[in-house]
């Protein structure tokens, strides 16, 4: 197999393709730190294209702050659009297939229906705006992509909702959590799987892909779940989003159709609370 260059690579979703390509027998997937790979440096980006020749360029590098961006939209854009942009320019460049991963906060989710490839975008938030413009500049700029949007991703590594409830959970004795907000858990090591299977099946259907795992929860069902796993006997109250307000706004129903991934590449997901066990397993 040819070369695979991870951008963002100290983050949550690099940690997960660190751990799955670690002990599969993948020696061509390159993982440089953010000194080398900053994707806002262009010079240093054809740096390493021209040393290692990637196949696939993977970009797991983001602004993910949703509140902060609302008071950072500079800096948001410039990360999620505009270093996704440099991306796409020097894989054109060098005939690599982009991998980019954008998020169901493009969408508004004024709607309980499932969200497919084609609905229109309509983001709440700065966050999910930049993203959304980051995935318009590959279209523009790229021949060869996948926009893989997910979900509420988590696992053992970096920041996410399951570790910030762990953490929350043993510090107190009621947590309140939103209930009327519902999207679908993603576990980063079911998502890095997806990103390997799509690499290893070779196909070219290019493309904006839906991955999240399969079915449907609330932050709050999210939540008991979590504790349901745990020793952790802290009270869970359901509010609404009325009550905890915040400085971005998040959809209210953000589930995805993922038929389009599934069939393109014959892939079978797991289900949310399955992979949550494996997180919670590696994680106490
Ligand atoms: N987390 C989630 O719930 C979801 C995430 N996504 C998307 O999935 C992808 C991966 O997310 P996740 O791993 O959780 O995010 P993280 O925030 O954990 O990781 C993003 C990484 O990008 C790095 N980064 C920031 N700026 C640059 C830059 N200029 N050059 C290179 N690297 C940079 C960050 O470094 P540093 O920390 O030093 O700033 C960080 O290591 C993102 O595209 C995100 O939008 C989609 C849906 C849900
Ligand atoms: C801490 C806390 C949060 N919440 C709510 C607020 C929010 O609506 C929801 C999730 O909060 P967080 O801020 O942890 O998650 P958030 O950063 O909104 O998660 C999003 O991140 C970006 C990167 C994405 O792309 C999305 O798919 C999604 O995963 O939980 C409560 O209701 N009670 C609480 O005590």
């Amino acid at each position: 197999m040819n070369n695979i260059l991870v951008f963002g690579a100290s983050g949550q979703l690099g940690h997960c393709l660190k751990r799955v390509t670690e002990n599969s027998g993948i020696s061509n997937i390159v993982f440089p730190d953010e000194s080398s790979a900053n994707i806002l440096n262009q010079q240093a980006i054809n740096i390493l294209f021209d040393e290692y020749k990637p196949a696939y360029c993977i970009n797991c590098a983001a602004y993910t702050a949703v509140d902060k961006a609302e008071d950072n939209i500079d800096l948001a854009r410039k990360i999620n659009k505009d270093g996704a942009a440099n991306l796409a320019k020097a894989c054109k460049q060098y005939n690599t297939i982009l991998i980019h991963i954008s998020t169901d906060f493009v969408f508004e989710g004024n709607v309980p229906r499932l969200l497919n490839e084609e609905d229109p975008a309509k983001p709440l938030s700065v966050y999910g705006l930049t993203k959304l413009e980051g995935e318009q500049d590959i279209i523009t700029f790229a021949d060869k992509y996948y926009i893989l949007r997910t979900s509420w991703l988590y696992s053992e590594f970096g920041n996410n909702f399951v570790k910030t409830m762990l953490r929350l959970g043993k510090e107190k004795d009621q947590l309140r959590i939103i209930a009327d907000q519902i999207g679908t858990p993603t576990y980063g090591i079911d998502l890095a799987k997806a990103i390997l299977q799509i690499i290893e099946s070779g196909k070219t259907d290019y493309g904006i892909y839906h991955y999240s795992n399969e079915g449907v929860a609330s932050w709050f069902d999210f939540t008991k779940a979590i504790f349901d796993l745990t020793d952790i006997i802290t009270e869970v109250l359901p509010i609404t989003t009325d009550q905890y307000p915040t400085p971005a706004r998040r959809p209210a129903y953000s589930v995805m159709d993922k038929s389009k991934i599934k069939s393109t590449f014959d892939m079978s997901i797991p289900y949310w609370r399955d992979s949550l066990k494996d997180c919670i397993a590696a994680l106490i």
